[in-house]
């Protein structure tokens, strides 16, 4: 008995965690192990699907399409080995990885026999491919949705119902593959999970182009202590144009206490208190084109907004000395 595994891939904040997430708490019983693949080490997406589900597995620091397949491989034969194993496994890809690259891995036939890649399930953010113009001849955004099984668009419910609708016909001319709008329908779990793929759908045995590894770079940035909240909106803006992706967990210097989740996608961006405890201080990657992205100067400039971080607690403590 083979278990069914479908990968989730889509553009750097499309919304693949979101959509797992959505995912494991409709499982209706079944046991979903997830694993989720972060080009950073810092992994946060690990962090926000533990919540969902015990069954989770990070990969970080690569990419599962080309530099990570042996550990996704060997991965997904500990998952396997389980008693008793999943009845399903989801992988999130990481947000600049070209799914034919995992199709590619998974194709070994003596791993078929245990695991077969039934769907390759792409998350399309209808806001950004509406609004940045260049988004559809983006060769990396295009490769992630020529190998989908399915379409799952996330984000709509900002547009105009016309606005969804010729955005699917673009997507889906024929009605192939499927588009799903996560915003306004419920999920269609068993569509998701339980549709074999046809014979040699995914069975290519060709070798993959690596994709360009360099075109994108990375900040990952720590702190011990807390971050002030004006501070940390003075960097955002300062590099607003120039990082794509941004994610961490972070304690502010105003709310100690609790741990806040940044997310940051083009200009959107969402600083939320989290439910739980947090590793104390913050964590926080970002990402941007290589080109365009001062990664030492943005490093820079969060040192300092967490020095004035230190600065603020510890006046806090003076004022407050039982706190
Ligand atoms: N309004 C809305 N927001 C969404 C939807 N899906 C995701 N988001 C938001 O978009 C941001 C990024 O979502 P994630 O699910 O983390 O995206 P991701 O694709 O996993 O991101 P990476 O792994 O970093 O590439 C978060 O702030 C989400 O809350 C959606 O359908 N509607």
């Amino acid at each position: 008995m083979s278990t069914p595994v479908v990968v989730v891939t889509g553009y750097l904040g499309a919304g693949k965690t979101t959509l797992i997430n959505a995912l494991l708490a409709d499982a209706d019983g079944r046991h979903i192990a997830a694993i989720v693949n972060d080009f950073g080490a810092i992994n946060i997406d690990e962090e926000l699907i533990r919540t969902s589900t015990d069954s989770v597995i990070g990969l970080a620091n690569g990419c599962v399409c080309c530099t990570l397949q042996g550990d996704l491989l060997r991965t997904l034969k500990l998952l396997l080995a389980r008693t008793p194993p999943p009845d399903h496994i989801v992988i999130e890809a990481s947000g600049i990885a070209d799914p034919s690259g995992i199709a590619h891995a998974l194709a070994d036939p003596v791993l078929w026999k245990t695991a077969r890649l039934d769907a390759v399930v792409c998350v399309v953010d209808a806001e950004d491919v509406t609004q940045t113009s260049e988004r559809r001849a983006d060769t990396l955004w295009r490769a992630q949705l020529a190998g989908a099984s399915f379409v799952v668009l996330s984000k709509t419910s900002g547009l105009e119902a016309a606005a969804v609708a010729q955005l699917t016909s673009a997507l889906s001319p024929n009605g192939k593959p499927p588009v799903i709008d996560a915003d306004s329908e419920r999920l269609p779990i068993d569509l998701l999970l339980d549709a074999p793929a046809p014979p040699g759908r995914f069975t290519a045995t060709e070798t993959v182009a690596p994709h360009r590894q360099d075109r994108f770079t990375k900040l990952e940035w720590r702190s011990d202590g807390a971050i002030v909240l004006s501070a940390l909106q003075g960097v955002i803006a300062e590099f607003a144009a120039s990082v794509v992706r941004a994610k961490g967990i972070l304690h502010l210097a105003e709310r100690p206490d609790r741990a806040h989740l940044l997310q940051l996608v083009g200009q959107r961006v969402t600083l939320e208190p989290m439910a739980g405890r947090h590793e104390p201080g913050c964590r926080l990657v970002l990402i941007g084109e290589a080109a365009r992205l001062d990664t030492t100067k943005l490093a820079e400039r969060l040192d300092a907004a967490a020095e004035a971080g230190h600065t603020a607690t510890a006046s806090l403590a003076r004022s407050h000395p039982s706190a």
